[in-house]
């Protein structure tokens, strides 16, 4: 794999590399010469030193694969697996349009950092689970179209990869979790029996929520946990790029806002339950007993999904003790070991005006997700704000969170 400049040195070791390798160029200009050569051949022996040891941690990293790679989640993928400490993406998936190019043809990059040096050239297949590329691949990131997610996705599990989805498709399927470490990492318990039941040759199958469920369930999650929920009025504001690229037609959405956003109500409503949901004595999942009522909005952001939100507590309690609890929660992905894992999964903006898309969205490397306003609401018990990144925490960032924390519980080997 590529051999990445800087990779894997600590600030100090750098500094002594650099030291090493300086040649220096004052006082007597023989002695000079002697210890810059003195100096290159330590250089040099270093440097394949370092080489030696990169190239060992890159070989022990589990080798992945992105499906959708070139789509508004795929770019995300490819950024945030960019220098990840424990995967290495070696294959790339996505329609015959864009099959047989370099991904850096292939996909028209909209992200704001350079595609990684190691992904550019890398060949982009055909979804196809039975391609030489996918051979030794553990872990299936797919970032696919809904029209095409639910086949290519179970046909990848059944070769026996681990398959992080964002898809729709197996969302509701009663063994396959819809998996947030920050609000239901014990559901990663249900796999082991999905692995047995379907014969997946070891694969399995794991789903995001919808962006805009995601957001909402881990901001609710401090309030849920400590006084329980009954009911939930939201009202988005979601980002464009959360209708894929190249999205609604700027003469839509420009000066706008558009009301509609097929299903979005219905799978906030029903994911949303599940999600907070228990596994049951079968091994599949009962629902929470709440009730959801959605209003979802398509508002001129690029990304980054806002909601308003009315709670029925099922015990009551002031804005004051609400605050508290979002304040004390603690951050669940971190106590894990995450890599990924923000500093804080959840945090309460203080600012009467706070969070605001624009300025909020990439709190935590877009993995936090940012409450605020939480007031006494006059219909129900209180109202907040809330605020996360649709492609980050609510897609891409989610599923490797979501592989993260399979990892580490050992549903997936690192030899
Ligand atoms: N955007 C968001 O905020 C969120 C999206 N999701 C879900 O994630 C998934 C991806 O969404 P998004 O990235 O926005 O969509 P895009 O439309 O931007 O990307 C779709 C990807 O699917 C590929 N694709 C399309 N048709 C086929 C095919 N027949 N065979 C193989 N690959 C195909 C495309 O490849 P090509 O470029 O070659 O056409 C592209 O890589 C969807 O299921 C979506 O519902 C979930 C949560 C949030
Ligand atoms: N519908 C979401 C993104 C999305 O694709 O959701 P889902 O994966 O549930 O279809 C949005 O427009 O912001």
């Amino acid at each position: 794999m590529a051999f990445v400049q800087g990779a894997g040195l600590d600030v100090g070791q750098k500094r002594s590399v650099g030291h090493v390798c300086q040649t220096r160029g004052y006082g007597n200009a023989g002695v000079n010469v002697r210890v810059a050569r003195v100096s290159a051949r330590r250089c040099a022996v270093v440097s394949m030193q370092q080489r030696a040891e990169q190239d060992a941690a890159q070989a022990k990293k589990i080798k992945v694969a992105v499906l959708g790679a070139t789509g508004s989640v795929g770019q995300r993928f490819i950024e945030l697996l960019g220098g990840h400490p424990w995967f290495d993406v070696v294959a790339l998936g996505a329609s015959s349009r864009s099959a047989g190019k370099p991904y850096e043809e292939a996909c028209r990059w909209k992200q704001a950092v350079p595609i990684p040096e190691e992904t550019r050239r890398v060949v982009v297949s055909d979804c196809d689970a039975s391609l030489e590329a996918f051979k030794d691949v553990k872990i299936v990131f797919s970032g696919l179209d809904n029209e095409v997610a639910g086949d290519i996705e179970e046909a990848f599990a059944k070769t026996g990869k681990a398959v992080f989805s964002n898809a729709k498709n197996h969302r509701m399927d009663p063994d396959v979790p819809i998996l947030i470490p920050p609000v239901n990492a014990a559901h990663v318990e249900v796999l082991p029996a999905q692995i047995k039941a379907r014969n997946f040759n070891g694969g399995f199958l794991v789903t995001n929520a919808n962006c805009s469920t995601t957001v909402m369930s881990i901001g609710l999650k401090p309030i849920m946990e400590k006084f329980g929920i009954e009911k939930i009025h939201v009202t988005t504001m979601q980002a464009i790029s959360g209708a894929g690229y190249p999205g609604l037609p700027s003469m839509d959405i420009i000066d706008n806002v558009v009301p509609y956003i097929g299903s979005e109500e219905e799978k906030m409503e029903s994911e949303s339950k599940k999600i907070y949901g228990t596994i049951g004595k079968d091994g599949t999942f009962e629902n929470a007993d709440f009730v959801v009522s959605a209003m979802c909005n398509r508002v001129h952001v690029l990304d980054g999904h806002l909601e308003a939100i009315s709670l029925k507590l099922k015990t009551p309690a002031t804005p004051e003790q609400v605050i508290e609890a979002i304040k004390a929660y603690p951050s669940v992905t971190k106590q894990l070991g995450l890599p990924s894992a923000p500093e804080k999964d959840v945090v309460y903006c203080d600012a009467p005006d706070r969070p605001q898309t624009r300025l909020d969205r990439m709190l935590g490397g877009g993995f936090t997700v940012s409450v605020g306003r939480v007031r006494k609401c006059t219909i129900n018990d209180i109202r907040l704000v809330c605020l996360g990144h649709n492609t980050i925490v609510g897609a891409a960032g989610g599923s490797i969170i979501n592989a993260e924390l399979c990892v580490a519980k050992g549903l997936i080997s690192r030899e």
